[in-house]
């Protein structure tokens, strides 16, 4: 049995991407595989022919020290022959988080190679705030996001509901969806075609789960039989894993995030709205606050102003320390290479 009956994925250029990290790394055996699901020090691995079952492999010590950090699910890597992950293949379409942790500056990727972003809130008091946070750091990685608006059934102007909330945040696809009365599945298994692989994102108790189990239908069992033997024979813990669809998609499934903190920017695209309007104000710096003429204060709702605002402040400040960040290491460089070039002077004088 095969637990990617549709493949595991479209990937341009592998061969290319697998032949510069045979290059890079001066061996020619690397094969290519995809992430399915990571555990604490493994990683569950299938091989686009299927021709093995997706077995479990190690890192090799230094992948996991990379500034990229260790391989995550949905990622496509190479693999040495002896079954260890060498070398990540370059990332394309990244949700990525600043890591959980006060005070803390640091990143931390989500999902690697998604071609969409399906940001999850449930009805009928969806969180735009918490939305918007999604949609832009969906953006920041160059993901487009599709809105599902989940328990419809609880909201009887559910679908009015997503139209408006679509609308403010700027996006097309917006979707009231119930697994109770089947509505919007459709659509969803739409927005999912054979080979594309997308990530669920929203907060706990989204109905994240229950969608995905309706979306799968009746292969969660078969897969699911699976990986539960894996998880319990290994005692790891799956964070995201990657599930294939009935109708060929490949879907990221992410638990619940409590806090969502900004990396890449992506703010000014999640606030077009309140960009373009700005360029009408009498200020270039304009804070639309007390300021005279200010074409964005009277048109734009205070609380989504409030929220641009508050994700403006964020992004700067991650900003700052990640510029701080930046110039420790450049000036740990530059002492590096001044105490190089003394000590080969020394070594000359003697
Ligand atoms: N009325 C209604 N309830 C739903 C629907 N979908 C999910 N729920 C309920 O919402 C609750 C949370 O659902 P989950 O699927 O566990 O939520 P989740 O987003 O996966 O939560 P985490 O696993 O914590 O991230 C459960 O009690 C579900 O039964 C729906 O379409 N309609
Ligand atoms: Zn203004």
């Amino acid at each position: 049995m095969t637990l990617f009956p549709a493949g595991i994925g479209r990937r341009d250029q592998l061969d290319e991407e697998l032949q510069a990290a045979r290059t890079a790394l001066g061996e020619d055996q690397l094969i290519p595989a995809r992430v399915l699901s990571q555990h604490s020090g493994v990683w569950l691995v299938a091989e686009p022919d299927q021709a093995t079952p997706p077995r479990l492999v190690h890192a090799r010590a230094k992948l996991r020290g990379e500034s990229d950090g260790p391989p995550i699910t949905g990622d496509w890597v190479a693999l040495d022959t002896g079954d260890a992950i060498a070398a990540v293949l370059p990332r394309r379409g990244t949700v990525v988080r600043r890591a959980v942790g006060e005070g803390k500056a640091d990143r931390q990727v989500l999902a690697a190679n998604v071609e969409l972003a399906l940001v999850a809130e449930p009805l009928p008091e969806p969180n735009e705030r918490r939305a918007e946070r999604l949609v832009a750091i969906a953006g920041a990685g160059d993901v487009p996001v599709a809105l599902l608006l989940t328990k419809a059934d609880l909201d009887p102007d559910a679908d009015a509901t997503a139209l408006r909330l679509g609308r403010s945040i700027g996006i097309a696809d917006s979707i009231a969806v119930s697994v109770r009365t089947g509505d919007g599945i459709g659509v969803v298994h739409s927005l999912l075609p054979a080979g594309a692989t997308a990530v669920l994102l929203g907060p706990s108790g989204a109905g994240k789960s229950t969608l995905v189990n309706a979306l799968l239908g009746e292969e969660r069992q078969a897969t699911g039989e699976v990986r539960e033997s894996d998880r319990r024979g290994r005692h790891t813990t799956v964070t995201r894993e990657l599930l294939s669809l009935p109708h060929g998609g490949l879907l990221i499934d992410t638990p619940g995030m409590r806090e969502v903190g900004m990396w890449d920017g992506g703010v000014d695209d999640t606030f077009e709205d309140i960009v373009e309007l700005a360029a009408g104000c009498r200020f270039a710096d304009c804070q639309h606050d007390t300021e005279p003429d200010c074409a964005v204060r009277d048109t734009v709702p205070a609380e989504r102003l409030e929220a641009w605002r508050k994700l403006a402040r964020e992004q700067a400040w991650v900003d700052d320390r990640r510029a701080a960040a930046r110039a420790r290491e450049s000036r740990g460089r530059f002492y590096e290479r001044i105490q190089r070039e003394a000590r080969r002077a020394k070594g000359q004088d003697e």
